[in-house]
């Protein structure tokens, strides 16, 4: 399923968090949205998801302009904080998550075994959710996001706090859904982690700055690094506003 914003607008108490932005994004591709620590990520994705109404511009899923319920089934979201029960296993999460996409009972107990084999959490899906480990409750989030096998998957900021071996686990999970034709879009701070997506969006101060292939955003780079691009965008926007 294919993305299409168009001349996004939001702002908070008049104060504009996202700028005009319009991007594309086609289905079987994974983007990142890359930016500094309030640059306007975690809006974008509720934006994109129909969580929060824009002010201004329109989003389609394929033909479809979000918010619509149907859609709803078919996009997966793993929210920045998990939003997980601490006092329940974490199989009983997860059946309570099936039943909030309306999953029927057997199609929820066989969704239920794939999804804790993809994460790795099979052992400990009867263990009280406190008892795990932040990269434990983060599989788990994942883990529920993807219970209805949705086509479209928003994951914000799904490896922070997650160690390196898992973090690849988790990327390797992920390109494994591309695989499969599904459209992920991953917010992240974390520079690096944009080898592992198709195009990365920089988002900076709510604007997107650029929004290209990967290959080519390095290649507008000297030090083959992608924080150069923001660098070079905060000394404009410093020119400008001298
Ligand atoms: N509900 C809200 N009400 C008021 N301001 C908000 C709200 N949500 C976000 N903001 C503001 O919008 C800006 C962008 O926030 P956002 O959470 O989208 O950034 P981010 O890029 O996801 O940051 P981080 O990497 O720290 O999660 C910030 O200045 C934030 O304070």
């Amino acid at each position: 399923m294919d993305i299409t914003g168009i001349n996004i607008c939001k702002s908070f108490h008049k104060k504009p968090v996202i700028r005009n932005i319009s991007l594309s994004i086609p289905s079987g591709e994974i983007i990142c949205l890359l930016g500094p620590s309030g640059a306007g990520k975690t809006t974008l994705i509720r934006l994109l998801i129909g969580a929060i109404p824009a002010d201004k511009g329109e989003i389609r899923y394929d033909n479809t302009p979000i918010p619509n319920l149907k859609l709803l089934k078919k996009i997966g979201f793993m929210p920045q904080n998990d939003a997980i029960y601490e006092d329940l296993s974490g199989i009983d999460n997860l059946f309570f998550f099936a039943e909030l996409y309306g999953l029927k009972k057997k199609d929820s107990v066989r969704r239920i075994d794939e999804v804790l084999k993809l994460v790795d959490l099979s052992q400990d899906s009867a263990k009280p959710v406190r008892e795990y480990s932040g990269g434990m409750k983060k599989r788990l989030s994942l883990a529920a996001s993807l219970l209805h096998e949705p086509e479209v998957l928003l994951l914000d900021e799904p490896t922070v706090g997650i160690d390196p071996v898992l973090r690849k686990t988790i990327w390797r999970q992920l390109r494994q859904l591309k695989e499969q034709g599904k459209t992920i879009i991953v917010s992240t701070h974390v520079m690096d982690e944009v080898s592992e997506c198709d195009k990365a969006a920089l988002i900076y101060q709510g604007e997107l700055i650029q929004y290209d292939t990967v290959s080519n955003l390095l290649s507008l780079t000297e030090s083959g690094k992608i924080e150069e691009l923001f660098f070079m965008a905060a000394n404009k926007k410093g020119g400008e506003e001298r």
